[in-house]
């Protein structure tokens, strides 16, 4: 089955896609963007994007993505220990002048930079792997945040194995598709929703209806609604499947007190709550 996935070979999301299974066929792909329309328009039947880090947060290109898109839905999440080592085609650290990657790489690195090398330029890429490629163009000088199978991929060396500001850096990937996933038992949904007005107890309303059933909240997020500053949508997940006549429930009076929902998926659990084999810890 092939899976998109933020190119070119040897990023972060290559290594999550390869780790999803056997029988995946990884597609590299130039944006988050681009995995989204192909997997919208049925070009190839799946996805893989990074969605949340233990440092940075919500990935918010991913999380406003999954709003504007009709056939859509997450079947599938992954957690990874993400360990960064800076690489370059040089020898020392001493040469680097300027250190490339991912936004979301280049972050969590930040505060390490700062305090070891100051005088590096931190400047983002597509990509970790398209920062490795860029690096070994350009020379000793640069250096790039990537995993190690980049590193050996380009043909990089490794300056250093652990460049990431906190030791414990997990990021959570999802993976996309348009097929509903069955329930399994051990499963998660996740929604996004606005209201029609901002009214006291709005969003207190909202979470009553989880609070009432017993059901276990594992994330809330809200972005802009990207109309006026102040207006809101919101994401919640929580354990159980849409399918799943409580759920439907619930998911039938939140209809009523909100000015629309969208069901975003549901899919077995995948983090430390669920599959423990499905953590894979320094590989990507
Ligand atoms: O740039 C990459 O290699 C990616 O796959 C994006 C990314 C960056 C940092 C953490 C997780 C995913």
């Amino acid at each position: 089955m092939e899976m998109g996935y933020l190119g070119p070979e040897g990023s972060y999301s290559h290594g999550a896609a390869l780790a999803y299974g056997s029988e995946v066929t990884g597609i590299p792909m130039q944006s988050f963007s681009e995995i989204f329309e192909a997997v919208e328009a049925g070009k190839i039947k799946m996805g893989i994007l990074p969605i949340e880090n233990s440092t940075e947060g919500a990935v918010t290109m991913v999380m406003d993505g999954l709003i504007h898109t009709k056939r859509i839905q997450i079947i599938g999440e992954l957690v990874f220990e993400i360990r960064h080592h800076l690489l370059s085609i040089g020898k020392n650290t001493e040469e680097l002048q300027v250190v490339l990657s991912h936004p979301q790489a280049l972050e969590q690195c930040r505060e390490f930079f700062r305090k070891n090398y100051p005088n590096i330029r931190l400047l983002a890429c597509e990509s970790s792997s398209q920062a490795c490629i860029a690096a070994k163009n350009k020379g000793p000088s640069y250096g790039a945040i990537g995993n190690k199978l980049a590193g050996e991929r380009y043909g990089l060396n490794i300056l250093s194995d652990q460049v990431q500001d906190n030791l414990m850096n997990q990021t959570r990937f999802i993976v996309i598709g348009r097929e509903d996933t069955k329930a399994t038992g051990r499963d998660k949904t996740s929604i996004a929703f606005s209201f029609h007005d901002d009214h006291p107890g709005s969003l207190y309303e909202v979470l009553r209806e989880f609070a009432k059933d017993n059901i276990n909240l594992t994330r809330i997020e809200s972005r802009p609604a990207k109309a006026e500053l102040g207006k809101y949508v919101f994401y919640i997940d929580f354990h159980g499947h849409k399918n799943d006549p409580k759920i439907q429930g619930i998911l039938k009076s939140i209809e009523k007190i909100t000015r629309w929902v969208k069901i975003l998926g549901s899919y077995p659990l995948g983090d430390e709550e669920g599959m423990q084999q499905k953590t894979r810890v320094g590989v990507v």
